[in-house]
């Protein structure tokens, strides 16, 4: 029976990780898996609301996926070239089809308001897809943007919020230059 796949996107701050990490029991029969390129979390998905679990850093599709019950991927837009092997949303689709129920967290949309293409390419294929906000960094309302606070001509790039803010339609900007 192809398993399910549930998607969680939104900007910064809105929650991804921590939904993420409450959607399977993390127990010996779920893998967490993070992007290696994002060095800022290291070998786990850490959220901000102070949830964490130790995952495996990857830049390919791990060859053991197929013996676990639940896959919960943290970072999804990081895992395409040249930071990741093979196209990541052919990999989700081969081990849902092997029955393995898969769980993904990632940003829907850059800086710059553009969509990510693996997490629109995603969300075709999502059972669930659960579209999340954060709140404003300068006024508090929903937010479902991403400012960046400086230019540094880098689409991805890991950061907090000493680079990144959540922002609403009426205070978004792109960084100057841009
Ligand atoms: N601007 C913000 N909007 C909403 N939550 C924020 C903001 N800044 C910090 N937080 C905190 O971050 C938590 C969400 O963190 P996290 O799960 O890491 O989100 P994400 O994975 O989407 O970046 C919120 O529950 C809240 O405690
Ligand atoms: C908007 C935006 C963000 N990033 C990076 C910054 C962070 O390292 C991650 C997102 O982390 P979170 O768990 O969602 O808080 O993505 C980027 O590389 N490019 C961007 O446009």
């Amino acid at each position: 029976m192809r398993g399910t796949l549930t998607v969680f996107a939104g900007p910064m701050f809105a929650g991804k990780s921590a939904r993420l990490l409450q959607s399977a029991s993390l127990d010996a029969a779920t893998l967490c898996l993070s992007p290696a390129f994002d060095t800022r979390s290291g070998a786990s998905i850490h959220s901000r609301t102070g949830l964490t679990h130790p995952a495996r850093p990857v830049s390919a599709w791990p060859d053991d996926a197929g013996a676990y019950r639940h896959l919960l991927l943290d970072e999804a837009h990081f895992m395409v070239a040249p930071h990741y092997r093979g196209d990541v949303v052919d990999d989700i689709r081969n081990a849902l089809s092997q029955g393995v129920t898969i769980s993904v967290a990632g940003l829907d949309t850059d800086y710059l308001r553009e969509a990510f293409d693996v997490m629109t390419r995603l969300r075709g294929c999502a059972d669930r897809f659960v579209s999340l906000k954060a709140r404003c960094h300068c006024c508090g309302s929903p937010a479902r943007w991403t400012a960046k606070k400086r230019r540094t001509g880098h689409k991805l790039e890991a950061g907090d919020d000493d680079l990144y803010e959540a922002r609403c339609d009426a205070h978004w900007s792109a960084p100057e230059g841009a």
